[in-house]
């Protein structure tokens, strides 16, 4: 079928923003992209919440600012969602609660309440493929039942972030294998909801019937009529199954066929590739999700990637640009200081329950370039560990296709390549996810299931001005800064060893 003229949506709702990206496939161009912010509920108790219904406001946003020769050109729409929030739903579709993200390190008791009730930690890994991670779906569907009994009692329909958003646009409750993988209580082997995973979630409910239909990856749903009315959209848009970010990323960067690796600077920090089979680490450091293409992704992530440059940037009180300009003023090591990034706990390594913390400060370090620096190179370090997960898994690389907003900084993609030892290829389309949800849709709206990374090759360009290579001698300096920090992360929390 001929692409010509047809535009293709990314919507991508990340943690910090709602992202709306319009392609036209016959040129091959990116002819709009935009953003709303969003605001994120936090607490001391590592309550990190937001409201289901900001997301809908800032979609309205996007698509009111999206040209109306654009929209008359719209034949699909694919979803992108940051992963793992908990949407409760009534049985009259409307949302029950706050929405519990990726990035809520509250529900540690509920962890290990279902791991318990499953029989431990490795057979979670050996039974499901995952072990249960504050993190991910499973324990704050136990929390709204221990916590808010009111809501739990009239719990219809369990959806992710990336769900909702299509349950809005199809007026159909569906998911797919990506995002659901990231629940904790899909068996990642049999590709099925996992019974016994949910009995050990409520003992009291089956919450089978809860959960939605997963759809094939290269599935069509059609616009629903109140959506397509509201924003302006013609007759006959399709909606393809979207994913979880880290999914419609991996199409948006090329990571939809093996041996190519993708790392993402957003709030959260990943690591992942394409696997033709189940990839499950014994370790628990590599997730082992499902891909939104019909495989199986690998994925560590870090919840203080951008956390940590962000929190470090703002309390300096500078801009992005200025602090550019401190990593031009600083070198490598930030003479001495290492920032132990886990602000609000972390996922990997499983540290729920760690704060931050400033290591070899001196009376001559404490510089605002060297803070900065340090806040860089600790959340770029958790990172590097993906890549020794990998390394024992047997999967090795030969570049990085790098994404997320902190590919914007030239100082972090040159951190990159040296602290990795790769070449840093930096994709022409910037929102990895956005452009991968509108990648998605184009190849399942127009029937293109047969070759997906020959119609990736087709429309994803490097940007070769952008790219850059590791210098030996920066390599050499943070193989040992590397080290030290790892030498300084066993000796702190001795129980990740
Ligand atoms: N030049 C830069 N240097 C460092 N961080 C940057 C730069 N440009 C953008 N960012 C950071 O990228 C983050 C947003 O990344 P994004 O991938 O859009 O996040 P998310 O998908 O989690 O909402 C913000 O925290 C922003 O500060
Ligand atoms: O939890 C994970 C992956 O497992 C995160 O990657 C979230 O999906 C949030 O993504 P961003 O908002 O940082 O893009």
């Amino acid at each position: 079928m001929s692409t010509e003229n047809n535009v293709f949506l990314g919507i991508d709702a990340g943690t910090q923003s709602l992202k709306l990206l319009a392609y036209d496939a016959g040129q091959k161009e990116i002819l709009h992209v935009c953003a709303a912010p969003l605001e994120l509920i936090s607490r001391d108790d590592g309550s990190r919440e937001q409201i289901a219904e900001w997301w809908l406001d800032a979609l309205r946003q996007c698509m009111s600012e999206l040209p109306a020769e654009i929209k008359a050109r719209v034949r699909g729409i694919g979803v992108s969602g940051q992963q793992h929030g908990f949407v409760p739903l009534n049985k009259a579709g409307e949302v029950i609660a706050p929405v519990k993200l990726w990035c809520d390190t509250s529900t540690i008791a509920e962890c290990e309440e279902i791991t318990l009730r499953f029989g431990g930690v490795e057979r979670c890994i050996d039974a499901v493929g995952n072990p249960i991670l504050p993190g991910y779906t499973a324990p704050k569907v136990l929390w709204l039942k221990k916590h808010k009994p009111e809501a739990y009692a009239e719990l219809a329909h369990i959806l992710l972030p990336h769900d909702y958003l299509n349950f809005h646009l199809t007026g159909k409750i569906f998911t797919e294998y990506g995002d659901a993988s990231g629940t904790g209580y899909l068996n990642i082997l049999r590709r099925e909801y996992d019974r016994d995973m949910l009995a050990a979630i409520d003992p009291d409910l089956d919450l089978l019937p809860l959960l939605p239909p997963l759809l094939e990856a290269d599935a069509t749903v059609p616009l629903g009529e109140q959506a397509r009315q509201a924003f302006d959209l013609p007759a006959g848009v399709k909606v393809s199954t979207g994913g979880g970010d880290n999914m419609m990323a991996a199409f948006g960067t090329g990571s939809t066929k093996p041996g190519v690796l993708t790392l993402s600077l957003g709030t959260s920090g990943t690591v992942f590739a394409h696997s033709d089979k189940p990839a499950i680490d014994p370790h628990g450091d590599l997730a082992a999700f499902c891909s939104s293409s019909g495989g199986w992704l690998p994925l560590l992530c870090t919840m203080n990637c951008t956390v940590a440059t962000e929190l470090t940037r703002q309390s300096l009180g500078k801009s992005i640009s200025e602090c550019e300009q401190l990593l031009e003023a600083s070198t490598a090591g930030a003479n001495g200081l290492i920032n132990l990034p886990f602000y609000n706990g972390e996922r990997i390594p499983n540290l729920p329950h760690a704060r931050a913390s400033l290591h070899g400060m001196t009376d001559t370090n404490m510089t605002p370039a060297n803070l900065y620096r340090a806040a860089m190179e600790g959340a770029t370090y958790t990172l590097r560990r993906g890549l020794d997960a990998f390394d024992r898994a047997g999967q090795q690389f030969t570049a990085i296709r790098l994404t997320g907003g902190g590919a914007k900084s030239p100082h972090w993609r040159q951190m990159i390549a040296d602290v990795f030892n790769l070449p840093v290829e930096i994709p022409a389309q910037q929102e990895g996810a956005a452009f991968g949800a509108a990648m998605q849709a184009l190849w399942a709206c127009e029937g293109q299931a047969d070759d997906l990374p020959a119609l990736i090759g087709e429309h994803l360009a490097v940007d070769e001005t952008m790219g850059c290579v590791p210098i030996a001698e920066n390599v050499a300096t943070y193989a040992t800064l590397y080290q030290q920090f790892q030498d300084l992360l066993g000796k702190q929390y001795p129980e990740i060893q």
